[in-house]
């Protein structure tokens, strides 16, 4: 696997490079039967500060679930995460993440500048200024001419723009990605890919993508880190070193095969 090369051991978790650090995560439910559901089993891989990361996994094997320790919303069972070298029990500054979900969570009585500006209302900034900042965010996904359509008079692309100004109008350092484009029709979906990148290289923030699409990972990620089917746990993690844009090219579609090899032996389990 020539783009495809195993990485380095796991840096220290205190490391002020990695930009989040899983270590021996593990996560059970409580189901409704009383009965208990392990989602991930000992999960270990970092995040290096300004890369993209891309979780690659079937229905069920926890990535969302480890979006939302990442971002504080849940705390692991056993292990430790780490956001920007803090403990997320402890003290993390969480103005510095943003998160982006599968639906747009858009709010329909809000025009597309009062959405992305609502990420703002938290902090103490003046209305003025967050409404120039929000413009500001739509201009950069290509939306500046939209700031005052609401939802309903915005495509499904258009309103995923509108999500992702949202989640960088705070020009967070780490971008959690929940299966953002999945609902995305295929040639939307990759100028989305293109405008993500594009902001990637502006902006330099770190990336963590959810996806269960083999292609979305090759095309976006530095590196991959492979689940396997419930519980969660790391089965394969690699290193992409391949130039964008890496559509249609003969070495992406090459790791694209060799990755769907790769599930087609580790489970027939694989449920997208
Ligand atoms: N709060 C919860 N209580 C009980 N079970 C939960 C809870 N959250 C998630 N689960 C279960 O944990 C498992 C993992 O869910 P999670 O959403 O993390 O998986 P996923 O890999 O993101 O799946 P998908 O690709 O379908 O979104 C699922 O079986 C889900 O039903």
């Amino acid at each position: 696997m020539d783009a495809m090369t195993q990485t380095a051991p796991h840096a220290p978790p205190s490391d002020p490079r990695q930009a989040l650090a899983f270590r021996h995560v593990s996560k059970h439910f409580l189901r409704g039967d009383g009965s208990s559901l392990e989602v991930l089993r000992d999960v270990g891989f970092d995040v290096p500060a300004g890369s993209v990361v891309s979780i690659l996994g079937p229905s069920g094997s926890g990535k969302s679930t480890l979006l939302n320790m990442a971002a504080g919303l849940l705390l692991p069972d056993d292990g430790r995460v780490l956001v920007l070298g803090h403990e997320t029990s402890g003290t993390v500054d969480w103005s510095r993440l943003g998160y982006m979900f599968q639906d747009d969570r858009l709010l329909p009585w809000r025009t597309a500048v009062d959405n992305v500006g609502l990420a703002l209302e938290t902090g103490s900034m003046g209305k003025r200024e967050r409404r120039e900042r929000a413009q500001a965010q739509l201009a950069v996904v290509g939306l500046g001419e939209f700031g005052s359509s609401y939802p309903h008079q915005l495509s499904g692309g258009m309103r995923s723009r509108v999500a992702l100004a949202r989640s960088l109008v705070t020009e967070p350092d780490i971008l959690l990605m929940d299966e953002p484009f999945s609902r995305l029709d295929a040639q939307t979906r990759t100028t989305m890919h293109t405008e993500l990148l594009r902001i990637h290289r502006e902006r330099g923030m770190s990336i963590v993508f959810v996806t269960h699409d083999v292609e979305e990972a090759v095309i976006l990620a530095d590196r991959i880190v492979m689940f396997s089917p419930r519980p969660g746990r790391v089965h394969t993690e690699l290193s992409v070193d391949l130039a964008h844009p890496r559509l249609g090219t003969p070495e992406a579609l090459t790791l694209v095969a060799e990755l769907r090899a790769a599930i087609a032996g580790m489970s027939a389990d694989w449920v997208i």
